[in-house]
């Protein structure tokens, strides 16, 4: 893919209700790279991830996805587009009870995802450490295999930009672990993720972290370890706390 994966041009997204959202989002995400999103609970993370992929519309400004203006299209277009290009990881993992985690897998383009054939979604399911569980319904399984299980539908088609939504947030060290290798390799392979997290040290793995305050990007942090993003994610913090968030 030779297209900028993603790029946001002064996207803004305002909730109907009130809610803050984004404000004059400028971003791109180059072929191979990792970003990670941080700031303080309600500065308009996930909401950025979201505008990004296409499952909010931008109220002003553009979203491009592998060069084609996202903003402009068409449900169904979208939809296509999400089948050919993107993964989402979600923070509560959107797994259909009723199906097994190969069915949860495999049937994604039920629900505007991509076709997945069998063998790829076993292997995705062997890649997040859950050979075993293809025939396991989600309700028996701990929240951090849950988990597993949607980082494994989000990968198994191979999309071109994986967006991630708190990928690590229920997982101990060792699945993070495994999580975040997996993510090491689909950026050598010349593909994207954007991924929002609370934790520096997962953070620290993305080769930039941009830092998210009422709504706007605040910084782009570049090499800097977890402590330094640590204390510069306490600052934010501090600032929205002083501005009364
Ligand atoms: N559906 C919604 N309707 C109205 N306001 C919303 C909605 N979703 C989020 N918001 C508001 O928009 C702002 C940004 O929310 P968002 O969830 O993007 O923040 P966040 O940085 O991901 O937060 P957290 O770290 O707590 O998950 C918050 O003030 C939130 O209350």
């Amino acid at each position: 893919m030779n297209e900028i994966p993603l790029s946001m041009s002064t996207a803004t997204y305002h909730y109907v209700s009130g809610g803050p959202g984004i404000d004059d989002i400028n971003v791109q995400c180059e072929p191979g790279s990792w970003t990670a999103v941080m700031g303080p609970s309600g500065a308009g993370k996930s909401t950025l991830l979201y505008c990004a992929s296409g499952l909010l519309p931008v109220s002003d400004g553009s979203v491009y996805i592998a060069g084609r203006d996202i903003s402009k299209m068409r449900e169904k277009q979208l939809t296509q587009m999400r089948r050919d290009h993107i993964g989402f990881v979600f923070q509560d993992y959107n797994l259909v009870e009723a199906f097994t985690c190969l069915q949860n897998v495999m049937l994604t383009y039920l629900f505007g995802g991509p076709k997945i054939l069998k063998d790829q979604a076993l292997r995705a399911l062997q890649v997040m450490g859950l050979d075993g569980f293809a025939d396991t319904y989600p309700a028996d399984m701990s929240g951090g295999q849950r988990q597993r299980v949607s980082i494994a539908r989000a990968l198994a088609a191979e999309p071109d930009i994986v967006f991630a939504d708190e990928p690590t947030g229920a997982l101990d060290t060792h699945s993070s672990q495994m999580v975040l290798d997996a993510f090491d390799r689909i950026i050598q392979e010349g593909r994207t993720v954007l991924m929002v997290t609370h934790d520096p040290n997962v953070a620290a793995r993305a080769h930039r972290t941009l830092f998210l305050v009422d709504g706007r990007v605040h910084s782009v942090c570049e090499g800097y370890s977890s402590e330094q993003l640590a204390s510069h994610l306490a600052n934010m913090t501090n600032m929205g706390q002083e501005l009364g968030q």
